[in-house]
């Protein structure tokens, strides 16, 4: 095992306190259940140290001289951006779009603020070291992130401030000399168990009613208070049957705060609604982020776009003009997904500190297509392989078996034999109808957030007044045109 992947197994026995199954992990890195999606992270780390990949997947640190990820570089030229690019793309197409929480999205946040960290010293004096101490030693020891944004499902309905339980929305409840003690919950932590790290702040705006609530801070894992409650495990210890299951179950996590002390020098902001909101929705940062989520959503599109292209191969569906129909609009996924990440990063620009930020349009756009694009081409993967999906035996071993013979005769296609298929099958059972397939159709979903309010916000921030104007010299014309009809030639302002 590479000396970064033993490193950070070694980095989990840091005290922190994980529950799964109604007891306490003692061992992060020993568990069978998270046994395949370790040993996956670890073969991602090995690229950081191997000659033929590291240049590609990461960058020298200026202070250590170690290669660290690119996640971390900040942008200043679009090169710069399309590195950040080749490193994401690297390690999701090795893990075939299907891990998305490989610390990239958190830590590119990171990097935005950082990058950015000038904006926030307005709110707080100490916000600009704090935030540059803390990024330098994330990547300096590879810091796995992730973000815990959301309160628990109580009552959706109320406010922060509105809950009948003070507690219901994670504050602080307490302030001292050298931090502060939180109180409350977040939901979801996906890869929580193994990450070092939580960034933690309110993914809605508060109001000046929010105060306690105001904060955003970057919590270890191991911090004392604070409980990994794990969801149920959907690892399978079935390499060959379960091929995704088996190696990419990126556990889901809610974190209960109980009583959590929190140095300041991990409070970045706090009692501050305004400024937590502007860092929410800090260009910079999200471009960045963002930015790093259409890279995964395309290599994961072409992933089960290959699966159903192999699916109506193997059985000769690829023949009839409704399967062509649909397989092509799993092409136009691709190629749509494809063309916005490019416009993002060609009409990208230096912000106001010289970061070359994606074009966040484009980027927004393909955020938003991918709630819709992935559980279609879910649905399109069922209606190929339709009813074949059962046709799978129980234990592959049977291949061999007293059925042996009549297996192989009827569990082949068109153009592969029983074994070939019976793997295509599994494979793709697992991405639609396996415990872990139904949790990433979920994700999708929901990852960025609310797709109904994410579509709303995308129309209320579109630049709309040139339609306006479009719409106004629509109506000019027409007023000239009857003006010239009648005689008079004005022209009418609307
Ligand atoms: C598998 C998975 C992994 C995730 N991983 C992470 C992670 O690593 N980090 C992280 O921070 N988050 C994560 N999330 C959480 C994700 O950000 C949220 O699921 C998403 O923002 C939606 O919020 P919610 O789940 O609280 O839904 P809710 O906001 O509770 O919505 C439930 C329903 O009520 C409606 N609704 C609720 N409130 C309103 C309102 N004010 N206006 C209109 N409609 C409303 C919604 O439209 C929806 O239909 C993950 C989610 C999933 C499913």
């Amino acid at each position: 095992m590479s000396t970064l992947g033993q490193r950070f197994l070694d980095s989990l026995q840091d005290g922190r306190t994980v529950w799964l199954d109604g007891e306490k992990v003692e061992n992060v890195s020993t568990h069978p259940a998270f046994q395949g999606t370790l040993h996956t992270l670890t073969s991602l780390f090995q690229t950081l140290e191997d000659d033929g990949t590291r240049e590609q997947v990461g960058f020298r640190s200026p202070r250590t001289g170690e290669y660290v990820h690119a996640a971390f570089l900040v942008p200043h030229t679009l090169a710069d951006l399309q590195k950040r690019t080749a490193a994401f793309a690297r390690w999701d197409r090795q893990t075939h779009g299907v891990m998305s929480r490989l610390s990239e999205y958190a830590r590119s946040l990171v990097t935005g603020w950082y990058a950015a960290r000038d904006t926030y010293q307005k709110f707080d004096a100490h916000f600009s070291e704090k935030i540059t101490r803390y990024y330098e030693q994330a990547r300096d020891h590879h810091r796995f992130v992730t973000t815990a944004l959301l309160d628990p499902q109580i009552d959706r309905s109320k406010g922060p401030s509105e809950q009948s339980d003070p507690d219901a929305v994670l504050r602080i409840v307490k302030k001292t000399e050298d931090g502060v003690f939180l109180r409350g919950a977040k939901m979801i932590a996906t890869a929580a168990p193994y990450t070092h790290d939580f960034l933690v702040y309110p993914f809605h705006r508060l109001h000046d009613g929010d105060l306690a609530h105001a904060h955003m801070m970057i919590v270890p894992a191991n911090t004392p208070g604070l409980h990994i409650v794990c969801r149920e495990s959907f690892a399978s210890s079935q390499r060959d049957a379960q091929p995704l299951s088996a190696r990419y179950d990126e556990m889901d996590a809610v974190l209960l705060f109980d009583d959590a002390f929190v140095p300041w020098e991990r409070v970045f902001l706090h009692d501050n609604p305004q400024a937590v909101w502007e860092l929410r929705l800090d260009e910079t940062a999200n471009g960045l982020a963002y930015h790093s989520t259409v890279v995964r959503l395309l290599v994961k599109l072409e992933f089960v776009a290959g699966v159903a292209f192999a699916i109506a191969e193997a059985i000769g569906a690829n023949h009839h003009l409704h399967v062509q129909e649909k397989l092509g609009e799993l092409t136009i996924q691709l190629e749509t997904v494809k063309a916005l990440l490019a416009a993002s990063e060609t009409r990208g620009k230096a912000d106001r500190y010289g970061t070359f930020v994606p074009d966040l349009t484009p980027i927004e756009t393909a955020r938003n297509l991918g709630p819709r694009y992935y559980p279609r081409a879910i649905e399109i993967l069922q209606q190929i392989g339709a009813g074949g999906f059962m046709q799978v035996p129980s234990q592959a071993e049977r291949l061999a078996g007293e059925l042996g013979g009549l297996i192989q005769k009827y569990y082949r296609g068109a153009n592969v034999d029983a074994q070939d298929r019976i793997r295509l099958f599994r494979l793709a059972w697992d991405l639609i109808g396996s415990p872990l397939g139904s949790r990433h159709e979920l994700y999708e979903r929901f990852y960025l957030g609310d797709p109904v309010r994410t579509y709303a916000a995308q129309y209320l921030r579109y630049d709309k007044e040139r339609f306006q104007s479009r719409l106004r010299d629509f109506w000019n014309l027409i007023a000239a045109e009857e003006g010239k009809q009648d005689g008079s030639a004005s022209t009418v302002s609307v």
